[in-house]
Order: structure tokens, then sequence, then C-alpha cells
């Protein structure tokens, strides 16, 4: 499925804007971080103490901001390479710098239309929606601000793009180089409520575009690398334990391969573009304990973003918006992503997952 919001109004771009989840570098920025990511969502707080305590491992410092800013210096200095010399702004949902702030730096410095690049490779509603709501909410106050907004055009998912899957495939290569043996090889990605991979996608599609989306691009993935396995897994739910989220975990995973006589594993977070916290505490620091513990060999694949080739990717997904460039991609399952606004790429796509009713009482 080619989307492009139209070659005509795109052509004029005069920015280009890195919008991601953000992440505390402080230990006093770990608490209100998380209030921000979880206000409304119906997560327990025992699971917010845990999740802080994960923080506070490493001084309060999650990797994923400093792992963003050295992306905006690479894909700067790539357009420029290509001949698109677009100035690149960095913004994010739940921490500083907040997309509200950089969207009114934008507006002031005179950007009239910019193409949004998303951290997130996939459908659904945390993935994608979520961030069609970000840019929403960011030219309305950057418009309360200053009295305009630049238009803001979202690219399109890129699970199954060449250079995505050539980059995660170079990564679980480096990974079973390391770990010698013959490693069985198992996919990482962030669980959701199994009710927002339900409503995953526009309606009359069936849902399950997340976790389609995500089984597409762990199989490509493992036929680049010639794997004649693989499993798909999921890791850092959250949530009561009452409400179903996709499953299994890769600990249990670990425990289920031991029983099965399997000696190693190469753990790749296909879910993810960077080695960012949930990355770093709950597979190299979780996961790894656990295979230590039941003596299974363990070695976790880099992420795509930290290859070279990811950022010739944003530059690809750039070109497809100005120039009308092909989309390339490797597999069947519809790539949607695309939206000018935060208007949504379907009507009724992924639907929110439905949060709890509030507690009594409050
Ligand atoms: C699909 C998905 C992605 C991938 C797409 C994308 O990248 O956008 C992702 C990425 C990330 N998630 C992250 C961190 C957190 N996610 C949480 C909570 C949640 N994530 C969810 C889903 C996803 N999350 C959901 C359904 C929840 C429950 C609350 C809700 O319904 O919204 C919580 C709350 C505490 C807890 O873990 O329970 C935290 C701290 C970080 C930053 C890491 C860092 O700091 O380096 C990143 C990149
Ligand atoms: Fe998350």
């Amino acid at each position: 499925m080619l989307e492009h919001v139209s070659a005509v109004q795109t052509a004029d771009v005069d920015a280009v804007l890195l919008l991601s989840f953000g992440g505390p570098e402080a230990p006093d920025e770990v608490r209100p971080f998380l209030e921000n990511v979880t206000r409304g969502r119906g997560v327990p707080p025992e699971r917010l103490d845990a999740v802080e305590e994960h923080y506070q491992h490493f001084g309060g410092v999650s990797p994923i901001n400093e792992l963003n800013r050295r992306l905006v210096a690479d894909l700067s200095a790539a357009l420029q390479r290509s001949g698109r010399d677009l100035p690149v702004y960095f913004g994010n949902r739940n921490w500083h710098p907040f997309a509200e702030d950089t969207v009114e730096r934008m507006a002031r410095d005179g950007v009239r239309r910019a193409l949004v690049f998303a951290t997130s490779a996939y459908g659904g509603y945390s993935a994608c929606r979520q961030y069609h709501e970000d840019i929403a909410r960011a030219r309305g106050a950057a418009t309360e601000r200053t009295g305009t907004a630049p238009d803001l055009v979202k690219l399109r998912h890129f699970f199954d793009h060449p250079l995505f899957v050539a980059a995660v495939a170079d990564g679980v290569r480096a990974a079973r180089t390391r770990l010698g043996g013959d490693p069985r090889l198992v996919f990482t990605a962030h669980s959701i409520p199994s009710s927002a991979d339900r409503t995953a996608g526009p309606p009359e599609e069936g849902g399950h575009r997340y976790s389609r989306q995500m089984t597409e691009a762990a199989a490509l993935v493992a036929a680049e690398v010639g794997a004649a396995e693989h499993d798909l897994v999921w890791q850092s739910r959250s949530g009561p334990p009452q409400i179903p989220w996709l499953e299994p975990d890769i600990v249990d995973h670990l425990d289920d391969l031991h029983d099965r006589g399997v000696e190693g594993v190469v753990v790749s977070p296909v879910g993810f573009v960077s080695d960012h916290l949930e990355v770093v505490w709950d597979l190299d620091n979780e996961a790894a304990e656990h295979a230590e513990k039941i003596g299974m060999g363990f070695a976790r694949a880099a992420s795509a973003g930290s290859d070279p080739r990811f950022v010739e990717m944003v530059v690809e997904l750039i070109g497809e918006q100005v120039d009308g460039a092909p989309a390339r991609g490797l597999g069947t399952v519809p790539r949607a992503g695309v939206g000018c606004n935060g208007e949504l790429c379907h009507p009724g796509c992924c639907e929110p997952a439905r949060r709890p009713a509030t507690a009594p009482g409050r």
C-alpha cells in the first residue's frame, strides 16, 4: 500500500521533526517522567515503583534522548549529503524537549511544512496513533502561543523496509558470532494489551496490525540470516495483571526453550528502533540474568538504530514524500502511518485499549 499525502502538498517541505518517546536524564526526573507516561492509563503504582528502580539503576538516565540526539546529527549530515539541506528538530511525547516546545520553536523559526519521523516502525495505538495525537497536541500548543503552527506530515511505518531488515539482520549475525554454537533466534517487541492489538489497523481489516507487522518483520529478518526457525515473543508488559497483554513474555519463553533442550539464544529487539531502557534493562539485565540462572547461552542483538543504514532509510522515507519516490518494502502486511496534522491514516484505526474505570472513591 503506497501512501503519499500528495507530492504537490509535500514538495515544499522546509524541515524534519524527529518525534520520540522521551526519557529522563537525571534521578529527580524519573518519577515526573513516569507520571507523564502513565497518566490516566491505569498502571498500578507497584509497577511504577519497579520501573522507577530500573531507571535509578542507570543513575536516572535513560539512553533514549542521547541516542535520538545522535540520530538528529546523523540525519542532518545524511540529508546534506543527499542534497536536501533541511533542519532537523527534535521533540518528545513524555519528556524534554517536549514536542509542544519544539513545534513552537519551529513556528517561530518560520517553518511552514515539516515531515515527522516517529521512532516506531509499526502500527497500533502506542506505536502509531499516539504519535498522531502528539502532533495534533503540539500544533495546538504552538498555535496558542504564537498564532501559527507548521503543517506536520507523519512518515509511514517501515517495519519491512529493506534497509531496516538488513540493519536488524546484521545485528543478529554479529550476536550469533559473539555467542558461537547454533543459538535459537528469538525476536522481542513491546507487549501491548490484547485489546489494543485487536483494534490495531482499520476495523474492516480485522485488526492485529501491530502483531501481524511484527510477525512479518521477524520472518523477513530470519529469512535474511538464513535461520530455519525463530520465535516472536513479548517484553516489558505493564498494566494490571487481570488485563490480558500479548504473551508469552521473553523470560517465560526462555524457560520453555530450556525445557525443550535449547542451549543458547540470540535475542533481537525487532520491535524497537534503539537500545533504550527497555532493551538495556528488560533484556540485557533481566532476561540475560535469567538465562544465566538456567545455564542458557544468551546474546542480545543490536537494534536497527545503531546501523548507518537506518539513517539512510529515513532519508529514503523523506524522498518518498518530497519526490514521490517509490516506497520500498519486502512484506505484504499493509504499511500505513501517514497523516497530516494528526489526522489518522484511516478513520477509526488503532483505537486505544479501554482504560480501567477510575477506582471507587476517586
Ligand atoms: C508499543 C510500545 C512501544 C514501541 C513503540 C514506540 O517506541 O513508541 C513503546 C516504547 C517505549 N516505552 C518506553 C517506556 C515506557 N512505556 C511504558 C508503558 C507502556 N508502553 C506501551 C507500549 C509501547 N511502548 C504501553 C501499552 C504501555 C502501558 C501504558 C500505556 O497504555 O501507555 C512505561 C510506563 C511504566 C511501565 O513500563 O509500565 C514506560 C516507562 C520507552 C522509553 C524507554 C526509555 O526511557 O529509554 C519506549 C521507547
Ligand atoms: Fe512503553
